[in-house]
């Protein structure tokens, strides 16, 4: 029978793609609100008690709401948001982290989404803190690309409709909602500098790290062994050098792919993926496949 799925914030920019790649699938039945009843406190408890399996794809507060609701339901959840990243009671759905994450997505009830820069900064930083190549004490600083999609709805209306213009840095206070998650999971003690910026353009992230005083052979072979077998994240052959780095190569895909950029001694990994696909709705529908006892890649 078809696992029955309800998208809370469907028509945003997550939950629309989720949808679009879950619609027409035999094994999910979907759930939906209609447009008058999506923001309907009681729609939506009905909707999350008729369902299997609910994705949250909304803002934090309305998160936490919708997970309060859901206390003393059987359907299990993703939330997409940043609201339970560090939390103890749920998993933290990024199933190529470590030994034993996939099961223990497989198995939860409560699955959090990581965050796009948080996908690629724990991806290169925690197979090396666990090689002892990176140090989680160390002085690191991450930088990133995102594309304006990344700021939902909101930054998307801002650049179609010209109010923004032209690409800018973001966050520079050192209080982006996503260092706690890499902290956690990329095994830091130190807090990263961390320096986001939004290109115009829709969609696709970059994120880099610089890394001084280390071998890149042995760099590469730590990513190699870590991610080996990996039906989505690749790293890329050491000598492949690239003129330009593209942030949106992977677009429309569940893709992460890694490198390791110098042979000097100091060298930067670099992270790619689609911000809305691998950094956000294809990674939930990743999750979903695992708890549901699905092919991991179906729809993706
Ligand atoms: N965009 C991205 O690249 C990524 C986003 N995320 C996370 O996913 C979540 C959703 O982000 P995103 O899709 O970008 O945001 P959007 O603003 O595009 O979409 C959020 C949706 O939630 C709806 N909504 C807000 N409050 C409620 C409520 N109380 N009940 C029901 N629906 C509600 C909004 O309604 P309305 O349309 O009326 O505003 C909107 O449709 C966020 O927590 C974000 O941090 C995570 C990774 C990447
Ligand atoms: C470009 C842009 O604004 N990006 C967002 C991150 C994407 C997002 O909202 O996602 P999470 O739920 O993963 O935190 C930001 O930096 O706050």
């Amino acid at each position: 029978m078809a696992a029955k799925v309800f998208i809370d914030g469907e028509v945003g920019t997550t939950g629309l793609q989720i949808r679009d790649r879950l619609v027409g699938r035999a094994d999910i039945a979907l759930i939906s609100l209609p447009e008058d009843r999506r923001k309907d406190a009681g729609a939506r408890a009905e909707a999350f008690a008729q369902a299997d399996l609910a994705i949250l794809c909304l803002p934090d507060d309305a998160a936490i709401e919708a997970a309060a609701i859901c206390a003393t339901l059987p359907t299990r959840l993703i939330d997409a948001s940043t609201a339970h990243r560090v939390n103890p009671d749920w998993v933290f759905g990024f199933a190529e982290m470590a030994a034993g994450q996939r099961a223990a997505i497989a198995g939860a009830k409560r699955v959090s989404n990581p965050g796009c820069y948080s996908t690629c900064a724990i991806a290169l930083l925690r197979p090396l803190v666990e090689a002892g190549l990176v140090s989680g004490e160390a002085d690191l600083s991450i930088f990133g690309i995102s594309g304006y999609s990344g700021g939902g709805k909101a930054m998307i209306a801002e650049f179609e409709k010209g109010e923004a213009n032209g690409a800018f840095l973001y966050a520079t206070g050192q209080k982006h909602k996503h260092m706690p998650e890499v902290m956690a999971y990329g095994k830091l003690s130190r807090a990263p500098v961390f320096v986001p910026a939004v290109g115009q353009y829709a969609q696709g992230m970059i994120v880099q790290i610089p890394v001084f005083d280390v071998d890149a052979g042995a760099v590469h072979a730590a990513l190699q062994a870590h991610y080996a077998g990996s039906q989505f994240i690749s790293v890329r052959p050491l000598d492949q050098v690239q003129p330009r780095e593209n942030p949106q190569a992977l677009n429309n895909t569940n893709k992460l792919e890694l490198s390791v950029l110098g042979d000097s001694g100091h060298v930067v990994v670099s992270a790619i993926l689609d911000n809305l696909g691998k950094g956000a709705s294809g990674a939930a529908v990743q999750n979903l496949n695992i708890m549901l006892g699905l092919d991991e890649g179906a729809g993706l």
